[in-house]
Formats: C-alpha cells, structure tokens, sequence
C-alpha cells in the first residue's frame, strides 16, 4: 500500500517548485497525499490528490498523525508550533521540512543526499526521522564544489555570496521588481533622449532610491534596486550575521564533521550579500588546499562529482554565457566556474558557483529524501 504522505506549505513560493518538481519525477505515483492548509481546512485539494480531496487543518494533531511522511514548506513558526505537540503525542513518522528550524538539533540531518548520502543511510538505519533541508546557499554551494570536501583538500573555505531577492520569500522578489519599475519610471523620458546627460539621470535615479517610501522598502528595509545589502538574517552580536555562521556551521553538518562528530571542523566564513537577482545565489568562493593540485585534476574531480555540476570554461566567453543568475535559474545545473590557482600560492584555488535557490536550495533535498524513504 502507498505511504500515506502529508504535504503542508505545498502552495508557497518553495512548496509551489516542490509540487512542480514531484510531479515532473512523478513521485505522486508513489505516494498518497494527504494537503493540509492553514487558511482553508475544508478546501478543495489541488490536483495532484487521489483518494482524499479535501484539504486538511495543518494544525490538527489527529489528522497529521495519521501521517506515514510529513513534507513541510511551511515555515519556521509552523514548524515550532506543531511539531513538539506532534512527537510529543507520539507520532513515529518521518518529518520532511524546509524551515531552518530543526536543522541544527542533534536528532535531525540535514539532507543533501548527492554530497552526504553515507550521513543519511547511517541516520537511518539508527531509526532517524528528522530529515531537514539546508540552507539554500550552503545546499547550492555543496552540490557544485563538494567533490573538494569529499576528497577531504579543504583546509579552509571563505565565501562571498551574491543573493538572489527570493531568499526573502515572493514579497521580496515583488518589492525588488516594483523598485525597478519606479526607478525606471523616474528617467524614462531621459532615457529615451540619447542626448540626456547621464549624470543627470543618475543624480535623479539616487534621489529617488533615496526618497523611496517606507511602502517601497517594507521587505528589505532600504533600497535594493540598483543597490545592494551586505547583511542578511539576523545579527549575531559577534560581527557576523546569522546567514554567515549557517555557512561554516550546516556545511560541516551536511559534511558529517566537527564537535558533534568527535572529528575537527572545516572553517567555512565569509559575507553574504543581498542583490537584486531574482532567484539564484551566486557565490565567489576561495579555497586554501592542504596541498597543490593541480587545476586539471580539481576541474576533473568537480565535474565528476554528481549529475548536476557543470564546469565552466575559465574563458570571458564561457563565464557570461553560463555562469549567471539568467542562465541557470529554473534549471537544476550547477555550474562551477572562475577555477583558477590565486596569486596568494598554488594550494590557493578561486571559484564562482550558481545554483536556483528555489530547486537545489530548498524543494529538490525535500523530494530526494522523500524517494529514498520510500525506497527505503
Ligand atoms: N524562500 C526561500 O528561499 C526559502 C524558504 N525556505 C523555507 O520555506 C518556508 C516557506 O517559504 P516560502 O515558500 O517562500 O513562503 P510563502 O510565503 O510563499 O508560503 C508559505 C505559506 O504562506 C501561505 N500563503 C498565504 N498567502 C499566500 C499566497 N498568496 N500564495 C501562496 N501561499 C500563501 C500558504 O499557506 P496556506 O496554504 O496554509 O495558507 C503557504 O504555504 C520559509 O519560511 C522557510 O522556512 C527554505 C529555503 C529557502
Ligand atoms: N536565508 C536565505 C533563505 C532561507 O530561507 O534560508 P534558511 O532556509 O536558512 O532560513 C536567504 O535569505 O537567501
């Protein structure tokens, strides 16, 4: 019989690419889906449900219970909210979710099974059901420059991202389009005159960036249009955002290393940085290697990593054709690029990865566990 499998947040900006990406693999063919809600309990379901049609109360303990899988892309709150009171009322199933929430718990792995399958087959045969999808930069991240990992070269890495607007969720992505829209508007009719001046319109462009309402920057806070933001998630009072330590502290997670292993930490630090992308995470990474490999070898072992990393040509030609937001949004690719030896030495190695942060960054984990319990 079909595993009875509960999906919560499937409406969501990243529940709306999970459904997407499940009925592409066809996981629904597997499964019974059981839709909840948290605004329409009583609704209809959406296509994809079989046998029950009628969506369910997300807060209702009984129906979640009668869950085999919970996949969750609701959120943080609704994970804090509902699932204590569902393992507290006993429920043995295995819990799926997007929210940052579980991550770091000692009962709960971070999936990325194409970079730590081995972590995820040993949590599951100790009777693991915390399964919890990572952070979208570290995930992307990860699945391009892994191989590195794996191989275990990395003495330490530093990161510099450049963050698509849909991190922040669809008002984001909303905002940075409507900023767009004024700010074009504002030099429109200069920007039709060739003969305008161009500091002329960029002296209005600022003012009007300067002046934008309190409406305007409601999910951002300031500008981003034409702008940037180098601080994302919260303070953590020591200098570093909370975004930052996700990098060091979920990619050796993912990794199965560091204090909760008994083996040493990679140290894994860097900025991160908002822009006006839309919704892929870009990130110029620098590795110290604990020794010189040669770049063949490292283009090799990254291409060979898993299906989905591409390496790109270190060539102009190459880089702006298929290392950019544009080219890889709504793809699962991953394109590695940039790779070459830094002046600093030759254990030294740079790097600029792309990943859709709404695919590999945060629904295609999600599904991936999914199959292998399925398969389990
Ligand atoms: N955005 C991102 O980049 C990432 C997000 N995540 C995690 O996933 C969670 C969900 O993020 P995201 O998908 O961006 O959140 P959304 O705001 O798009 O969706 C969350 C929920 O809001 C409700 N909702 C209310 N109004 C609408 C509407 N107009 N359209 C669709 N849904 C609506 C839905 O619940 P209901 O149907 O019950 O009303 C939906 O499931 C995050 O909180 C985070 O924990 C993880 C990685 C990346
Ligand atoms: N913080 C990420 C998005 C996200 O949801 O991250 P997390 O899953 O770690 O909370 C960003 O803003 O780009």
């Amino acid at each position: 019989m079909s595993k009875l499998v509960g999906l919560v947040g499937w409406r969501g900006m990243v529940g709306s690419v999970l459904m997407d990406r499940m009925a592409e693999e066809r996981d629904f063919d597997l499964i019974e889906p059981l839709f909840f809600s948290t605004s329409n309990a009583g609704g209809k379901a959406p296509a994809m449900a079989k046998n029950e049609t009628t969506l369910q109360n997300a807060f209702d303990i009984e129906a979640l219970k009668r869950c085999d899988i919970i996949v969750t892309a609701q959120g943080g709150d609704y994970t804090s909210e509902v699932f204590p009171r569902l393992r507290a009322e006993g429920w043995k199933g295995h819990w799926i979710d997007a929210a940052s929430t579980l991550r770091m718990k000692d009962d709960a792995i971070i999936v990325l099974d194409p970079v730590n399958m081995p972590v995820i087959k040993n949590a599951l045969a100790k009777g693991g059901n915390n399964w919890i999808g990572g952070n979208c930069t570290v995930s992307c991240m990860l699945m391009g420059v892994g191989a590195l990992y794996k191989a275990g070269l990395v003495e330490w890495m530093s990161s510099m991202t450049y963050q698509a607007a849909s991190g922040g969720g669809a008002q984001h992505m909303r905002e940075l389009l409507t900023q767009f829209g004024t700010l074009n508007a504002e030099v429109r009719d200069l920007l039709h005159d060739p003969k305008s001046a161009i500091l002329e319109i960029d002296r209005k462009v600022l003012a009007k960036q300067q002046s934008l309402s309190a409406q305007e920057t409601a999910n951002f806070g300031v500008p981003l249009g034409g702008s940037l933001i180098p601080w994302i998630d919260k303070d953590l009072g020591d200098g570093s955002s909370k975004e930052e330590w996700k990098g060091g502290a979920e990619t050796n997670k993912i990794l199965g290393q560091g204090a909760g292993f008994g083996t040493p930490a990679t140290p894994v630090d860097g900025f991160c940085v908002r822009i006006g992308a839309m919704r892929c995470h870009s990130q110029a990474l620098t590795f110290k290697l604990k020794k010189d490999v040669p770049l063949a070898d490292i283009e090799a072992m990254i291409a060979a990593d898993n299906a989905w990393v591409k390496v790109v040509p270190n060539t102009r030609e190459a880089t702006i054709r298929d290392l950019t937001p544009v080219s890889v949004t709504g793809t699962m690719t991953i394109p590695v690029g940039r790779l070459r030896k830094m002046a600093m030495g030759p254990e030294y190695l740079g790097a600029f990865t792309v990943g859709d942060q709404l695919l590999w960054g945060a629904a295609e984990p999600l599904r991936r566990m999914l199959r292998i319990l399925l398969e389990d």
